[in-house]
C-alpha cells in the first residue's frame, strides 16, 4: 500500500522511463496550476497529487495488457486517468471523453504540452460520441455503476475490459447490480487508500442483458 508521496512517485517511476516521469511532472505542475483558475479536483488533494491522482490512475494499468486499443476514458475532467494512462502507455491509443468547455480546453492543452501523439479528446457528451469497439474502458468518479455500463455499452465488445477505479463505493455498487452482472465483475484493490476499490471485468457480449 502506498503510504507517502515519496512511495507515490517512486510507484510511478518504476513503472516508466525518465522521459515519461518528467511528462507527468510537468503535467503535475499544470494541474495545480489550472485548479487555480478552474475546479478541476478538491484543492486539498493537491498536497499528495502522485497519491490522489498520478499513482491512482497509474495503478489502472496493471489490468490493461499491453497491446489493448484503444483505451476510452470517460468523463476525463482533467485527464484522470487517462492523460496518465496516455503519458505512460505512449504506444496505446486512449479517447478521452469529457463534456465541460473549459475542461475539454485544458485536455487539449495538455495533450499538445505533453506531446502525447497517441491521445485524442472527444469534447462531446458521451452520449453524442459515435460508437467505435473499445479495447479497455476507464472511468473515475464518472457514474454510478448501472448508469455508467448503460451509457457506455456501445463501446463494448466481448473483448473490452472494463477496469473501473470506484473509491470505496466499489464493493457497495457491485454489489447493488443485478446478479447476471454482478458474476461478471470483480473488486481489485486500489494501492492508494485501503478502503478503496477498482472492479475489473467483461461483458461476453455486446452491450448489457436485461
Ligand atoms: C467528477 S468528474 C471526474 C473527473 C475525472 N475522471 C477525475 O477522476 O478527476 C466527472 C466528469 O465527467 C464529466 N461528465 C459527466 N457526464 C458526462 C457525459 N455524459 N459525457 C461526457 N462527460 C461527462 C464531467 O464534466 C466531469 O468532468
Amino acid at each position: 500500500m502506498i503510504d507517502s508521496e515519496e512511495a507515490a512517485r517512486q510507484y510511478v517511476a518504476d513503472r516508466c522511463d525518465d522521459e515519461t516521469l518528467l511528462t507527468l511532472e510537468k503535467y503535475v505542475t499544470a494541474l495545480k496550476a489550472e485548479n487555480q483558475r478552474q475546479n478541476l479536483v478538491s484543492a486539498a488533494s493537491l498536497d499528495s497529487v502522485w497519491s490522489r491522482h498520478i499513482a491512482d490512475s497509474a495503478q489502472l494499468l496493471n489490468f490493461v495488457p499491453r497491446g489493448t486499443l484503444p483505451v476510452l476514458d470517460l468523463g476525463s475532467g482533467p485527464g484522470l486517468p487517462g492523460l496518465v494512462i496516455a503519458a505512460m502507455r505512449p504506444d496505446q491509443t486512449v479517447v478521452l471523453v469529457e463534456s465541460r468547455r473549459k475542461r475539454v480546453e485544458f485536455l487539449q492543452e495538455m495533450v499538445a504540452l505533453l506531446e502525447l501523439r497517441n491521445c485524442r479528446v472527444e469534447g462531446r457528451r458521451l452520449e453524442q460520441v459515435g460508437a467505435f469497439p473499445a479495447g479497455a474502458i476507464t472511468a473515475r468518479a464518472f457514474a454510478p455503476l448501472g448508469r455508467l455500463l448503460e451509457l457506455s455499452k456501445r463501446f463494448s465488445t466481448a473483448d473490452t475490459l472494463w477496469v473501473l477505479p470506484k473509491g470505496r463505493s466499489a464493493a457497495q455498487e457491485l454489489a447493488d447490480m443485478p446478479t447476471a452482472q454482478r458474476s461478471l465483475f470483480h473488486v481489485e484493490q486500489s494501492i492508494t487508500d485501503p478502503a478503496a476499490g477498482i472492479i475489473v471485468g467483461k461483458l461476453p457480449f455486446r452491450g448489457i442483458r436485461k
